[in-house]
């Protein structure tokens, strides 16, 4: 076993004892109640689920075992020569609760090199698919026709004990988390590149190695996919991403199903796909106006006329946080670093002067201020990644690292079946005039 593995099971079974006299001690303690509109209403604010990889509070955003991301961009271990974080770092710090040193780092990056093959039947499935179709379906055919190789399944078919479900979850997901990079460059390539695949470098880091596979050699844009790799693995458990993979998995689908599940509800435009509707809204406005860089009253019409179309702002708003996303601003601080005169990053800026005033004004929208999506892919565009289709391809590379130690706790922990009540608006009715109570059941 490696050391990684046996160092995750001792920390499995410290913290499954924990949980353990918790559930016999405080078992029956109340965390919140439920109210008809949070019923309806997206569930918001209800405290329902356990996800020890992340943590958002509403203001300062989430924290990965308890690090904002200016300190992970401080406390992680970089490439040589690199400023910011080393994704793989921030894998060891989900799964394992503390920081990773830099030969751990370089470890899980040999495993992940080590572990990147993909079957050629992988590429015939999305091969397979019209040249036309969304890089996110094909990404998603492409996770579900590596499912071949899941090893939980093969052992759970064979017969296990569920005493080591944990050992085959930990197994598949490092498999997958190594195997993904060259599946989303392999679509990159196909879709825009006249299929001219690139093969992977076994030497590089697993962030700068995908950059590569996707064609784009220079260290800036390898500085940016480590940062990118590094911020949207992770927001919590309850995002549709999250808790889709953790919902799919309580039925004990393997990590692949899991995971394809949860990429699905990534591609939906108010999560994941909203990196490239931000883009596709802005090119949209400069085409509208003639091109250039828009004034801030062009904008801000522009922006009145999306709402009064009945449509959304992207990249603005967010379920939970309630100011701007810090994924937002160490883009913005990376952009103010790395290409402060680029006319996109410019209007991304004056968007952000901009939209924030109108959304309150109009007072509907709780949160005002730009999420993650509002920057992210200017800076793609930056450094010639134009494909916007394909943004949220890199999305979910990145949101693996987070679901798939995410699972690995699921599974460690021993969690349930996910099965929450539901009830009818018959019921609601009845329950509301008295004539049924509500079950703790
Ligand atoms: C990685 C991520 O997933 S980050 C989020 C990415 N998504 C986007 O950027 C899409 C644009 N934003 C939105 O649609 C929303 O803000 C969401 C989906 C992120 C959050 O939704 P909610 O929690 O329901 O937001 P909220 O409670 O503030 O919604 C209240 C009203 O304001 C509207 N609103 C919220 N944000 C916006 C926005 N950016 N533009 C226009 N209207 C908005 C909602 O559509 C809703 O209108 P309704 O009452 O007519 O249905
Ligand atoms: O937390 C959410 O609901 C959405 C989000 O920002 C993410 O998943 O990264």
């Amino acid at each position: 076993m490696s050391y990684i593995k046996e160092k995750f099971k001792v920390k499995a079974d410290e913290l499954s004892t924990e949980v353990k006299d918790l559930l016999k001690n405080h078992g029956s303690k109340v965390i919140g109640d439920v109210t008809i509109a949070q019923a309806y209403q997206g569930m918001r604010g209800i405290t329902g689920l356990v996800t020890e990889t992340s943590l958002l509070d509403a203001n300062e955003g989430i924290r990965f075992r308890g690090y904002s991301i200016p300190e992970l961009r401080d406390n992680l271990p970089k490439a040589v020569g690199g400023a910011e974080p080393l994704p793989e770092g921030l894998f060891y710090l989900m799964l394992m609760g503390e920081l990773p040193t830099e030969a751990d780092v370089q470890h899980l990056s040999s495993v992940w090199a080590r572990r990147s093959h993909v079957p050629n039947h992988v590429f015939d499935a999305i091969e397979a698919l019209p040249i036309t179709t969304h890089p996110m379906t094909m990404f998603n055919v492409g996770i579900m026709a590596l499912q071949t190789e899941s090893l939980f399944a093969k052992a759970y078919a064979e017969g296990i004990n569920k005493k080591d479900y944990w050992s085959y979850m930990y197994e598949d997901s490092m498999n997958l988390i190594a195997r993904l990079p060259r599946v989303a460059a392999y679509i990159y390539r196909r879709k825009y590149k006249n299929g001219q695949h690139i093969q992977p470098d076994g030497l590089l880091d697993w962030g700068s190695n995908f950059a590569h596979m996707l064609g784009y050699d220079d260290e800036g844009f390898k500085e940016l996919m480590r940062l990118y790799m590094t911020i949207h693995a992770d927001h919590e458990g309850g995002n549709v991403s999250a808790h889709t993979t953790h919902l799919v998995g309580s039925a004990l689908s393997d990590a692949y199903q899991s995971f394809a599940a949860g990429m699905n509800g990534l591609a939906g435009p108010l999560h994941g796909l909203a990196n490239q509707e931000v883009i596709r809204w802005i090119l949209a406005m400069q085409e509208e106006l003639g091109g250039g860089t828009p004034t801030k009253e062009q904008i801000e019409k522009y922006v009145r006329k999306t709402l009064a179309d009945g449509k959304v702002v992207p990249g603005y708003g967010h379920a939970v946080l309630r100011k701007t996303d810090p994924r937002f601003t160490a883009q913005m601080e990376f952009a103010k670093k790395h290409l402060p005169e680029d006319e996109l990053v410019k209007i991304v800026w004056m968007v952000y002067d901009v939209v924030p005033g109108v959304l309150t004004e109009l007072g509907k929208a709780k949160n005002p201020w730009p999420n993650v999506d509002a920057h992210s892919g200017a800076l793609l565009v930056h450094y010639g990644m134009v494909e916007y289709e394909f943004y949220t391809v890199l999305f979910g590379v990145s949101r693996a690292l987070g679901v798939l130690a995410s699972l690995c706790w699921d599974r460690a922990l021993g969690l349930s079946i996910e099965r929450p009540k539901s009830v009818t608006t018959e019921w609601m009715k009845n329950f509301v005039e008295g004539k049924v109570e509500a079950s703790a059941e």
